[in-house]
């Protein structure tokens, strides 16, 4: 490394600094003159001993910010000639946790923690421009951790919902349906919940082809979230199964939604192309309601149980455990 030299023998002037724009040029340059400046190479890291401001002179800095300091959250950023680095660090007195390295060869100033509050107290035009800058930091630190919090929130959604039909998926299922029984029992409402399996669908793929089969699959998922409330929930539990539950429903209602999914299955539109031959598309249901200390494997089994009687029976219908 090169033997620093300070401000005031440099070739460099302050008219080029962002942070002393519009400042008392003659208290600036007496603050600044004896800061030393430091020569960074390309690639290496820059390190200082104490707090301090920096300012790119020439070349250029990177600044990858420590995911733990929240501000841009492991982004890194290119600090260009005129611009600084290292305000928030020198104004709240917290350890610096960014990484600054040099992206080329770079002069660059360090201003020591007692020359900015000096700087501060002897110049509104400096102060004023620190205060922006700060501000337009934390406005921008902000925002992205809002658009990461949005992204974060719709991957977590999308990892719940199954890409074919919709519908909620087994991963969502296994984290709400613990807490939908405990609920149940907690308050001690009831829960029921209903098995669909269509009918035949290996048939159904053989015959009409699998990207037929896919669209039977949305089509009877499509019918069966048009037939909820809002407050009823829909998975795609496997394969062509899906189940529904019905939190705060008693076993009779709950027969009753499962008949009106089973005559809304049988009508539902697989191809709205109707030079197509239009296939037949039927569900069994089994449907089961909460009872005492059942914990939901068991609330699952009974429905599994009612589901295929249903099947025994001839398919098409729906079978209470
Ligand atoms: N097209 C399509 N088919 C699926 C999908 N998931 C499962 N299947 C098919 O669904 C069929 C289920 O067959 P089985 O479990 O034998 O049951 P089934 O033919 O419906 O007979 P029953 O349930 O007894 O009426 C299998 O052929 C699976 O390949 C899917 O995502 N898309």
């Amino acid at each position: 490394m090169l033997k620093p030299t300070t401000f005031s023998a440099s070739p460099y002037s302050i008219d080029q600094i962002q942070l002393f724009q519009g400042a008392d040029q003659a208290i600036v340059r007496k603050l600044v003159a004896p800061c030393p400046i430091i020569h960074v190479g390309q690639g290496q890291p820059l390190t200082h001993a104490t707090r301090a401001l920096f300012i790119v002179l020439r070349g250029a800095l990177s600044v990858a910010t420590d995911f733990r300091t929240n501000t841009t959250d492991g982004s890194v950023s290119k600090i260009l000639p005129g611009e600084s680095v290292g305000e928030q660090t020198v104004v709240d007195e917290e350890a610096n946790l960014s990484a600054i390295t040099a992206l080329e060869d770079s002069d660059v100033l360090a201003i020591d923690a007692g020359t900015v509050w000096k700087l501060i107290d002897e110049s509104n035009g400096m102060a004023r421009n620190l205060l922006r800058l700060m501000s337009f930091r934390i406005r921008a630190a902000n925002a992205q951790l809002r658009r990461r919090q949005k992204v974060g929130e719709f991957y977590r959604q999308m990892s719940m919902v199954d890409g074919l039909t919709g519908l909620y998926n087994r991963a969502w299922l296994n984290e709400l349906l613990p807490q939908m029984v405990g609920q149940a029992h907690g308050v001690e409402q009831p829960l029921s919940l209903i098995m669909v399996d269509l009918d035949h669908f290996k048939k159904f793929n053989d015959s009409h082809g699998h990207l037929a089969g896919d669209q039977a699959l949305r089509a009877a998922a499509q019918a069966i979230s048009n037939a909820l409330r809002p407050s009823d929930f829909a998975v795609r539990y496997g394969g062509e199964e899906m189940m529904v539950l019905l939190p705060d429903t008693g076993a009779d209602v709950a027969v009753v939604v499962a008949e009106r999914l089973c005559d809304r299955i049988r009508n539902s539109v697989v191809f709205h192309d109707m030079r197509l031959p239009m296939p037949h598309l039927t569900a069994s249901l089994g449907v089961a309601s909460l009872a005492e200390g059942q914990d939901e494997q068991a609330l699952i089994a009974s429905a599994d149980a009612a589901l295929y009687r249903a099947k025994e029976a001839g398919r098409n219908r729906v079978v209470a455990a």
